[in-house]
């Protein structure tokens, strides 16, 4: 049976009515079907020039900081990881962290809730469908946003805040959701989440010490993040060379802290070619992301990274999306500005560049320029 019959022909097709656009039929992607197709939808399949064909990246070797090391501040440990944090961030962006201090079976807790949530019937998963211009839910590849080089994934985002007051979000998030079953899964991503954001902090503490600028400058700026967790579910495909599970792209979010399964598919695109990033289960690979890139005024980059899928496997990944507050500014402290290094971004909310990415523009390698611009045309947006 054609792809395309079995999609249209799917019971789990849905038609949308809206106020605005009358019946919308929307498409949605059946991981348990079309992963075992050889015959690929066409808006799943992308450009020539941005298909990952069949060739094997090579393997990119990243600075790894020991961050316990590190914070303990052994002199020498914390001179030598400060110069090769600087280097890698002021080249593409990636480095990874082990003796992070986060727990192993809750790292290994919140992977296996992946598989347990992406397993689910379609029909349990839609309970947390995320709707068109918002950030949080579930979504089958992105088939209600995207017409064309659709990704070869579902996920499932949900809003964490460091705020006092907001100490349950993400378990309130799975249990209001999801239902009661699913209290235990919050709970595991509700204490992963908390320890995301500590580690960001301990990270934000070096990078600002790399770009020599006030002591806890950053670590302020994020106490109260507003920060997005993703689960990504990668099934597998039959044409691999193909499809992206997710395609090339700057995280617009500051920080990502990111942990690969035992399946590798994290590429960086390093001297105009793509590089694989090796799987390491006590490690975290963290990439800068666009406003963290505004943040120190362009000295560390937001570096362009893809995901590519398998014909074997599933591949999972834990994405924590570090966000500051809402309504902070985003600007680069007064050291990283002067006449040699003149401001090259506007200031701006993250709120700004979220809305911009979930209503306006598909993030990709020039989400940054394309905002600069957007908020340059429209009055008094900050
Ligand atoms: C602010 C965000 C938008 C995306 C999720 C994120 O929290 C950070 C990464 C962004 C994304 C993954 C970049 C590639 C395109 C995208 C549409 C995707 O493939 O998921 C982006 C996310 C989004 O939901 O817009
Ligand atoms: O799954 C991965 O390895 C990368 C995903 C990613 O880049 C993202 O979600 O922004
Ligand atoms: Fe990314």
């Amino acid at each position: 049976m054609a792809i395309d019959h079995i999609i249209n022909n799917q019971p789990t097709m849905s038609s949308l009515k809206t106020q605005k656009q009358g019946y919308q039929t929307s498409l949605v992607f059946d991981a348990l079907v079309l992963q075992h197709e050889s015959n690929i939808p066409q808006r799943f399949i992308w450009p020539d020039n941005e298909k990952p064909g069949s060739q094997k990246s090579k393997e990119l070797e990243v600075p790894v900081l020991d961050l316990g090391d590190f914070l303990s501040k052994h002199s020498s440990s914390v001179k030598e990881a400060l110069s090769l944090i600087d280097e890698a961030c002021k080249n593409h962006g990636f480095f990874m962290v082990v003796n992070h201090g986060v727990e192993a079976n809750l790292i290994s807790d919140a992977q296996r809730y992946i598989d347990l949530f992406f397993e689910l019937p379609l029909s349990e998963k839609q309970r947390a469908q995320r709707k068109v211009g918002e950030s949080c839910g579930y979504a089958s590849s992105f088939t209600r946003r995207f017409s064309s080089k659709l990704p070869w994934k579902e996920t499932l985002s949900f809003q964490f805040s460091a705020e006092e007051n907001s100490s349950n979000i993400v378990k309130d998030y799975f249990k209001n959701t999801m239902g009661e079953d699913f209290v235990r899964i919050g709970k595991v991503y509700q204490d992963y989440c908390n320890a995301m954001s500590k580690l960001s902090l301990g990270i934000l503490e070096l990078l600002g010490m790399s770009l020599g600028v006030q002591q806890g400058h950053f670590k302020e700026f994020f106490k109260d993040n507003n920060s997005i967790m993703r689960l990504n579910y990668y099934p597998p495909c039959q044409k691999p060379g193909l499809t992206l599970g997710t395609g090339p792209h700057c995280d617009p979010t500051s920080l990502t802290i990111l942990h690969q399964d035992k399946v590798s598919g994290l590429e960086v695109f390093v001297d105009n070619e793509w590089r694989s990033i090796a799987p390491n289960s006590n490690a975290f690979v963290v990439n800068i992301g666009d406003t963290f890139m505004a943040l120190s005024n362009g000295r560390y980059k937001s570096c362009l990274h893809r995901a590519v899928v398998n014909n074997k496997c599933p591949r999972t990944s834990l994405a924590f999306f570090l966000c500051p507050k809402n309504d902070k500014v985003v600007s680069p402290p007064d050291e990283l500005v002067d006449e040699n290094n003149p401001r090259i971004y506007p200031d701006f909310t993250w709120s700004t560049l979220l809305e911009f990415t979930q209503k306006h523009y598909r993030a990709d390698m020039n989400t940054l320029q394309a905002f600069s611009n957007w908020v340059q045309q429209k009055p008094s947006v900050t």
